[in-house]
């Protein structure tokens, strides 16, 4: 185990991480910050909430000229929240070195933007679509830039962003050190970091074989129409501290959401045709806890790292392995626990073990819980809460009360009454959701050789950018058909698959801060 002490980074930064509560690197972290810090181009691979943030960011922050007024550094994600988060945390880490990171996404407003990046960013943390248009306006210059790091560059292939990758990488100097992260490199990947890395290292801590996974992976099967019970049942049960709940679609996620706060739960929808206030008002919510579920498209799939999220639930399968991997690691980040439950319609069974081959992951079975196992456990957790107020002995002020109510009721009346207070009444609202068409496997072709996948095959993408409100409820579509309609992304290649997939990103929005940290 390396402390970061043995790294010698300039003393602010040691400084920052140990005020961080980070006692020692994560394994990604002791290989790849020394690695990195000789400007040598890498490809990090390793789990999900393994700090690979951290492992790019210190390197980052460590060759930052605090005196060079110039962008010397771009990170590159695939959404908004992540550009954000990916600020947040790279300014922690480089607050006692007061280098000035400035987040950079569709959404915000760009004069604000403008202003901002005139009070000169150390370095910039991007969407690729927003940053092109300050390329485009020449508002943001790149000649300087020393290194360049592409996060979940998979996603952003995925995402139909190789060309803007092209474009931005073509206004860096060809003399930087590029490197790229994921937790997934399926085989399409290798072709971008041969296109844009220069011999690069790989790093790759993906174990072979997890001995204790820190996240308990379950699935369900459930009919389309049990679906809805199962979740809340199985919230009750589990009763998370945060959860996650993946839709398939926009739709889904938002009929979800009403459907959840319907049912008295504190929970809300995260898809990309909110606008850029909404998406940020529900993610604060979600950190602080305000909300208990965060109702999700795959948005949110990658990167986002809320420390106290216990549970993830697939209330639609995901469409292939990757998202699986990340979807499930929105949970069990930096050592804690987690667990995962996937819910699967009879005829998505044969897609659950697609994944489970290509994921190496095994997938335990959880029967659907009873209504009667539901309003069992929420009443011990009422019982338990009741007993912990009794140890408490802060029940001067009720007693009075107390004694009064006795003398009027019975008291196994009275603490009926109480725990029927106590005691949520899941199933008082009925709910119909818009079904969804079953998820089946893409014949998928196999080549290279990869630890996490190396199907060919591209995901459809209308979650992220925007598109019109409303476009998102497509009753089955998301490119799920084994065959027929459109040509199978197997046969095409994938860099043709991706090619006019791109929608504009950008909303008017305006935001109180620029800066994360100055
Ligand atoms: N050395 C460390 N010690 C303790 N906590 C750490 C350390 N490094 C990072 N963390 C914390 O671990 C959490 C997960 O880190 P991070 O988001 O970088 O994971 P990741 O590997 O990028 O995951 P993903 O693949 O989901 O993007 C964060 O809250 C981060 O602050
Ligand atoms: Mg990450």
């Amino acid at each position: 185990m390396k402390t970061f002490q043995e790294f010698e980074l300039h003393h602010s930064l040691t400084r920052a991480i140990s005020e961080m509560g980070f006692e020692e690197a994560t394994p990604i972290q002791a290989q790849v910050i020394p690695l990195a810090l000789t400007g040598r181009d890498l490809i990090g691979q390793a789990q999900t909430g393994t700090g690979k943030t951290a492992a790019f960011g210190i390197p980052l922050l460590e060759k930052v000229d605090i005196d060079n007024d110039k962008v010397q550094g771009l990170v590159l994600a695939p959404t908004r929240e992540l550009a954000i988060q990916v600020a947040e945390e790279l300014s922690k880490i480089g607050a006692h070195k007061r280098v000035k990171i400035l987040p950079i996404y569709g959404g915000q407003d760009i004069g604000r933007q403008i202003r901002a990046l005139k009070n000169r960013p150390h370095l910039i943390i991007a969407t690729p679509g927003r940053l092109i248009d300050h390329l485009e306006r020449h508002t943001v210059r790149l000649g300087d830039v020393e290194t360049v790091v592409l996060d979940e560059a998979d996603e952003m292939l995925n995402m139909g962003f190789l060309e803007e990758i092209q474009k931005i990488l073509s206004q860096v100097p060809t003399e930087r050190q590029t490197m790229l992260f994921s937790a997934t490199m399926p085989a399409p990947i290798r072709k971008l970091a041969d296109q844009f890395l220069n011999n690069p290292e790989h790093i790759s801590v993906i174990p072979k074989v997890v001995k204790a996974p820190s996240i308990a992976q379950f699935y369900c099967e459930v009919s389309e129409r049990q679906k809805f019970d199962a979740l809340c049942r199985m919230i009750d049960i589990d009763g998370p501290d945060l959860a996650i709940v993946f839709g398939r679609t926009k739709r889904r996620v938002d009929e979800l959401a009403g459907a959840l706060q319907k049912r008295g739960y504190m929970a809300e929808g995260l898809h990309g045709d909110l606008s850029q206030n909404q998406r940020d008002q529900v993610m604060r919510k979600f950190r602080e806890g305000q909300i208990e579920l965060l109702v999700a498209t795959d948005v949110a799939a990658r990167g986002i790292d809320v420390s106290n999220v216990t549970h993830v639930y697939n209330f639609d399968i995901p469409q292939d392995p990757e998202s699986y991997t990340h979807r499930v690691g929105r949970t069990g980040r930096a050592g804690r626990e987690g667990t995962a439950t996937t819910f699967v319609t009879p005829r998505e069974t044969e897609h659950l073990h697609f994944i489970e081959r290509i994921s190496k992951f095994k997938i335990a079975k959880r029967q659907m819980p009873t209504f009667a196992d539901a309003v069992n456990k929420q009443m011990q957790n009422a019982v338990e809460k009741i007993v912990d107020t009794i140890e408490s002995n802060e029940l001067d002020t009720y007693i009075t009360m107390a004694n009064e109510l006795l003398d009027e009721h019975d008291s196994n009346r009275l603490i009926a009454a109480a725990l029927k207070l106590l005691t949520r009444e899941t199933n008082n609202v009925n709910i119909e959701l818009t079904p969804e068409a079953p998820l089946r496997s893409k014949k998928p072709k196999f080549g290279g050789g990869g630890s996490q996948g190396s199907y060919q095959g591209n995901r459809r993408r209308d979650d992220f950018r925007g598109g019109k409100p409303g476009t998102g409820g497509r009753p089955g579509g998301y490119g799920s058909k084994p065959s027929g309609g459109k040509p199978s992304a197997g046969k095409r290649g994938f860099y043709d698959e991706l090619r006019g997939k791109r929608k504009k990103e950008d909303r008017p929005f305006k935001k109180e801060k620029d800066f994360v940290n100055v």
